[in-house]
């Protein structure tokens, strides 16, 4: 630990030294004397680098401790143990430290006080070993362990293991879930960058989810027999993922589901915007790139790929094409390359994935794309129900029962409204929850839907029978 700090101090306090001499000259000597001068001062102070750099070669031999590199990267490839070090280290008792970190990565969550010192101390079964943060010139960071080579076995055998496993549990304990976005290809750099992401922050859960209560411990158990299934998986040899189609009108709460999935099982989202994918090979290259315990997402299916198998046109506007420039990059995934990359890569690349699609049109999907080992489970989420408007009433306006709830199961069953715009009705204005006016707000979308209804079919109905008139 002391080493490279007595380097640079001893260079340092010779070069001051020299430029002392330097400054004392300038004022005792004549010019022509003082170029020799300054020849043999530059001349001393390469001796005196070069003397340094043997003496610390020298010390290095000698010196009875031990010195292990862990380098952020490892060539293109994030190097786990690094940030696995990191947490272990950051987590170290708190209490015997004099610099400390603050940091609360979730408004909701609480402020959390971590190590902040570029060396620590650790002991481990009665040895003690140094840890300490280096940033080479180019700017990688690497975490340097020294040690007394007495320790040696101990530390390369198992204490490194340990910190390493140990970071990694502490990792686990307190994910944060994020959601991650394709960038367009153009973006990438040597296979980096092709995600960007934001830490996810989306309240919604089961809970909260109005939709059958049945219906939902279905998902809810299936999810939690997939995220165990590990086992399983690997006796009837089959890859460890399992895929949901989402179907459903408009506002039924296809998106707000993925994020409840999301939620409940800790894992990160993957949005996939195929729209900004070329061909096939990019998508292979995105989809391997994810990691496990993770959903990949790709909704309006039905808009994204062409379900003829055809290539698929994409909007001009969000790919920036240049005035001019014809269909070249017309090009885009197919849907064979998706379903490659569901049955195949996948497969063989990752494990612990969920794969899921929505649609607002069920009827538009390949067969081929929604069968049953593809998309395990088909999920619909319909209009709003009693039983789903009594979750959103519990939500929103904390209420369990109330005498207009029978009006409004009766317009239910009549009326097709979505979740979400029984829950544009039941929002608080201000803040402020006004039972009585809510409800009311309800039965009156309601009933002018109702309305609109008749009004439209009577309308029909008139239409058709001047027809037949005719
Ligand atoms: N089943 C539901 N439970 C709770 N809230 C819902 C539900 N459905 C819709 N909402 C509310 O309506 C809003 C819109 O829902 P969401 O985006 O999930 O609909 P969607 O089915 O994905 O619609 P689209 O087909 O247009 O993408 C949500 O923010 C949520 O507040
Ligand atoms: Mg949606």
């Amino acid at each position: 630990m002391m080493m490279m700090g007595d380097t640079f101090g001893s260079i340092g306090s010779g070069m001051a030294s020299l430029f002392f001499i330097w400054a004392t000259i300038q004022q005792i000597f004549p010019n022509h004397m003082k170029i020799a001068i300054k020849e043999f001062l530059l001349s001393s102070f390469q001796q005196l680098c070069f003397a340094q750099s043997v003496s610390d070669h020298f010390t290095n031999f000698f010196s009875p401790y031990v010195e292990i590199n862990f380098p952020e990267s490892d060539g293109y490839r994030l190097n786990h143990a690094f940030s696995a070090i990191e947490t272990y280290l950051g987590s170290k008792a708190t209490d015997k430290s004099k610099h400390l970190k603050g940091s609360q990565v979730k408004e909701n969550k609480d402020l959390v006080l971590k190590r902040d010192e570029a060396k620590v101390r650790d002991e481990y079964k009665g040895a003690n070993v140094w840890w300490e943060i280096v940033t080479s010139s180019d700017g990688e960071r690497s975490f340097k362990l020294t040690f007394h080579n007495r320790a040696r076995s101990l530390i390369t055998d198992s204490y490194v293991q340990y910190v390493v496993e140990e970071g990694k549990l502490i990792e686990a304990k307190k994910k944060q879930t994020k959601l991650f976005t394709n960038n367009p290809s153009s973006q990438w750099v040597y296979g980096q960058n092709m995600w960007r992401h934001i830490e996810f922050e989306h309240p919604a859960s089961f809970e909260t989810l109005a939709m059958d209560p049945e219906k939902k411990e279905e998902i809810t158990s299936d999810l939690v027999a997939f995220s165990n299934g590990k086992e399983y998986y690997k006796k009837i040899g089959k890859a460890w993922k399992r895929g949901y189609l989402l179907y459903g009108p408009p506002g039924t709460g296809k998106s707000t589901m993925i994020s409840a999935m999301a939620n409940f099982l800790n894992y990160n989202i993957y949005d996939l915007e195929l729209t900004a994918i070329k061909d096939n090979s990019e998508l292979r290259k995105l989809l391997t790139a994810t990691s496990s315990k993770s959903i990949v997402v790709i909704e309006d299916i039905d808009c994204s790929v062409d379900l003829t198998g055809n290539r698929i046109k994409k909007d001009r506007n969000t790919r920036g094409q240049k005035n001019g420039e014809q269909d070249k990059d017309e090009t885009s995934v197919t849907l064979s390359g998706l379903l490659n990359f569901i049955d195949g890569i996948w497969s063989a690349c990752g494990q612990e994935r969920i794969v899921v699609f929505t649609t607002n049109h069920l009827e538009k999907l390949d067969p081929a794309l929604i069968r049953r080992g593809r998309m395990d489970m088909h999920i619909e989420l319909s209009y709003c129900t009693h039983e789903a408007f009594k979750i959103l009433a519990k939500n929103y306006l904390d209420l369990g029962d109330h005498p207009l709830f029978g009006k409004i199961e009766s317009l239910l069953k009549e009326i097709e409204i979505s979740p979400a715009d029984v829950a544009e009705n039941l929002m608080a204005r201000n803040h402020l929850i006004d039972v009585d006016g809510s409800l009311n707000n309800l039965i009156k979308a309601l009933e002018d839907k109702r309305n609109r209804q008749r009004s439209q079919n009577d309308g029909d109905k008139k239409k058709n029978n001047k027809f037949s008139f005719f």
